[in-house]
């Protein structure tokens, strides 16, 4: 069964919020990179580098990053460098990590491997459009969406209009 959570409306309103918490955090905001993970933190990164543009009329630097080289859960020796990814100039930068959920904390870690494997940023920020709990590994988020408590057994659907036609949070009880 599937139950919606969050509506279009408020998806747009909580990415606006998170985009505020950005720019109030970040006064100046000097060096800022915007790093979605794909899939959808891709598109996430992308919808907030279009707000700082709007809101404040600042233009940050965004790209798409795929963790799948990285992932501890990936056979070391499929591990491969990402040559797009790799030409990403993140020394000295503040970069702010976006992703859709948040949940064993895992992708995250791969990501944080994959930065630091091509420099050393002054800083790294992680926003998540949801935060699920059931951390596995000591990692938090500096900008959250929505705090969604949930069971194991359930899972955190986020559509995004890009790619599923609407914008959209459900809870999938399994
Ligand atoms: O904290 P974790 O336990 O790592 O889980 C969170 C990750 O899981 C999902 O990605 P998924 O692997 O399903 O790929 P997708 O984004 O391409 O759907 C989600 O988009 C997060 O990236
Ligand atoms: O519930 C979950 C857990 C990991 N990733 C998701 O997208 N949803």
């Amino acid at each position: 069964m599937n139950k919606e959570i969050v509506d279009d409306k408020t998806m747009k309103r909580t990415l606006t919020r998170i985009t505020y918490e950005i720019i109030e955090k970040n006064k100046g905001n000097q060096n800022l990179v915007l790093i979605g993970i794909k899939t959808r933190g891709a598109y996430l990164a992308k919808r907030i580098k279009s707000r700082l543009y709007q809101l404040e009329d600042i233009d940050v630097p965004q790209f798409d990053l795929d963790v799948t080289n990285f992932r501890d859960d990936n056979p070391v020796e499929k591990q491969a460098e990402n040559p797009q990814f790799k030409a990403v100039d993140v020394n000295g930068k503040h970069i702010v990590l976006v992703d859709d959920v948040l949940y064993t904390g895992r992708t995250i870690r791969a990501a944080l491997d994959a930065i630091m494997s091509i420099g050393r940023p002054s800083k790294i920020s992680l926003a998540v459009l949801v935060d699920r709990g059931h951390r596995e590994l000591p990692i938090r988020a500096d900008y959250v969406g929505k705090n969604i408590p949930t069971s194991h057994k359930e899972t955190i659907k986020v559509s995004m209009a890009e790619i599923d036609d609407e914008d959209k949070i459900e809870i999938l009880a399994n």
